[in-house]
């Protein structure tokens, strides 16, 4: 079994209401944390230890991207500056049309590339190909809860449904257990009720959670009631959604208070999108509302697509900012509660909250060292303010996932960074054609 100590470590636990800053090494056997203390790594058993020097870093637990098309790093500078709806039906799904599985495997890995290099050990993805997209994640060495997107609006349907059962016999519980299977209604407005009992129906049968984009714009929430006389999230209440699946709701931007009622003791939690619901107008998520029900609000990018960056730090920042700005009160979100929301709020948020989403024995070594010696990270008066405020991705130095050193000392291991990039540009050539 590989044996790794991380000496000299400051380490942000993230285990706790409040913050917890250790100083110490981090004992890891396997995939697991083994214990937090001084350890001494000439004394661990008679196998070789790599030892990894922390000093002047922070190590943390690896960030969770709880709402991504990762493959849509193809279509990053694409199509910018429109609204959702023509964005979608003008320019992303007719190039969507003219994807292949080669093309979604190079812009995952390109996706991957961006996201470790930024410090997230673990993203929630919806998208085509997931065949492709899992081969990524496992040559990648990330983690993930993968769903095949299910839309309605074309003739497709069956055969993506059929496409979640292969997704899930597939991949569920493979890469050494770093992939889960998720199934993933694509939204309220391409899933009809008929289609979205199926759905539920199916996902009870493999037992698996649901992952959904919800009232993302105002058109989205108007439409719904133009059709149905009811909000998106009344809509799949009505249908048994809440009560009878974990459930992750990406955007639930557009709320009611009658909606933010509806989604009280979530079984599962909400992907708060922030700098994609910025750059697409969309409005500004009812955050404190929603963990005052109870739910665990957690944070995602949405695809580079939209957002153009996978970069959590920038989330981070935007769902601070955003919710003191939209109350008035700098008190709300803190920069400690921006952090949890994007680790152990994330976890909470995909059902892996015993795995993963804080430093603690017996959890998955999924963990970030971050180099802490650059002036903008100086004086070091309050970690998690600079980590929150400050920090980007490019200050993360080495990553962990699954006890395994995926980059160190910025430097990718489980890829070719150069040939990554030109695949990705290659694949992205050939869909783009406008
Ligand atoms: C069914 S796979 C995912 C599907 O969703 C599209 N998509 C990407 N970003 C968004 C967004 O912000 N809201 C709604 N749908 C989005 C993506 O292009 C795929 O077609
Ligand atoms: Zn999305």
């Amino acid at each position: 079994m590989s044996r790794i100590v991380i000496k000299n470590a400051r380490i942000l636990t993230m285990a706790t209401e409040a913050p917890q800053i250790l100083e110490g090494d981090i004992g890891i056997e396997g995939s697991c944390i083994r214990e937090i203390g001084r350890i001494d790594a000439k004394m661990v058993g008679d196998d070789a230890v790599t030892v990894i020097d922390a000093a002047g870093k922070v190590v943390m637990p690896g960030l969770i991207n709880c709402h991504n098309h990762a493959a849509m790093a193809l279509f990053r500078g694409y199509s910018d500056d429109l609204r959702l709806m023509e964005w979608l039906s003008q320019k992303i799904w007719p190039a969507e049309e003219r994807l292949d599985g080669d093309a979604v495997y190079a812009g995952t890995m390109l996706a991957a590339a961006e996201m470790i290099k930024s410090g997230t050990t673990t993203f929630a993805d919806m998208y085509f190909f997931m065949d492709d997209v899992a081969r990524a994640v496992r040559d990648a060495g990330m983690r993930a809860t993968l769903c095949q997107g299910l839309l309605f609006i074309d003739n497709q349907a069956e055969r993506r449904l059929e496409a979640t059962r292969r997704l899930f016999a597939d991949w569920h519980g493979k890469a050494e257990g770093r992939i889960k299977a998720m199934v993933g209604p694509h939204a309220p407005y391409t899933c009809p009720p008929d289609k979205l009992q199926a759905v539920m129906a199916l996902a009870k049968e493999l037992q698996a959670a649901i992952h959904i984009h919800l009232s993302e714009t105002v058109e989205e929430v108007d439409q719904m009631f133009d059709r149905y006389g009811k909000s998106p999230v009344r809509y799949l209440a009505d249908l048994g959604l809440f009560a009878e699946h974990h459930v992750l709701l990406a955007h639930a931007v557009n709320l009611s208070r009658d909606d933010i009622h509806l989604l009280k003791g979530l079984r599962g939690g909400v992907s708060h999108n922030p700098v994609s619901n910025l750059k697409l107008g969309c409005g500004v998520a009812p955050v404190l509302e929603l963990r005052d029900k109870g739910v665990a609000v957690a944070l995602g990018t949405d695809g580079a697509g939209s957002a153009t960056t996978l970069d959590l730090f920038e989330e981070i920042k935007a769902a601070a900012w955003l919710q003191k700005n939209r109350t008035g009160d700098p008190t709300a979100v803190t920069a400690y509660q921006a952090l949890r929301m994007a680790t152990i709020e994330g976890a909470r948020a995909l059902g892996l909250a015993d795995r993963i989403g804080s430093i603690e024995p017996g959890k998955q070594a999924d963990l970030i060292l971050i180099d802490m010696n650059k002036p903008h990270l100086f004086p070091q008066n309050d970690i998690c303010a600079l980590l929150a405020y400050a920090a980007n991705g490019a200050d993360v130095d080495t990553v962990l996932i699954d006890g395994k050193v995926v980059m160190q000392n910025r430097q990718l291991l489980t890829m070719h960074e150069a040939d990554v990039l030109a695949e990705a540009a290659a694949a992205a050539r050939r869909v783009i054609r406008d």
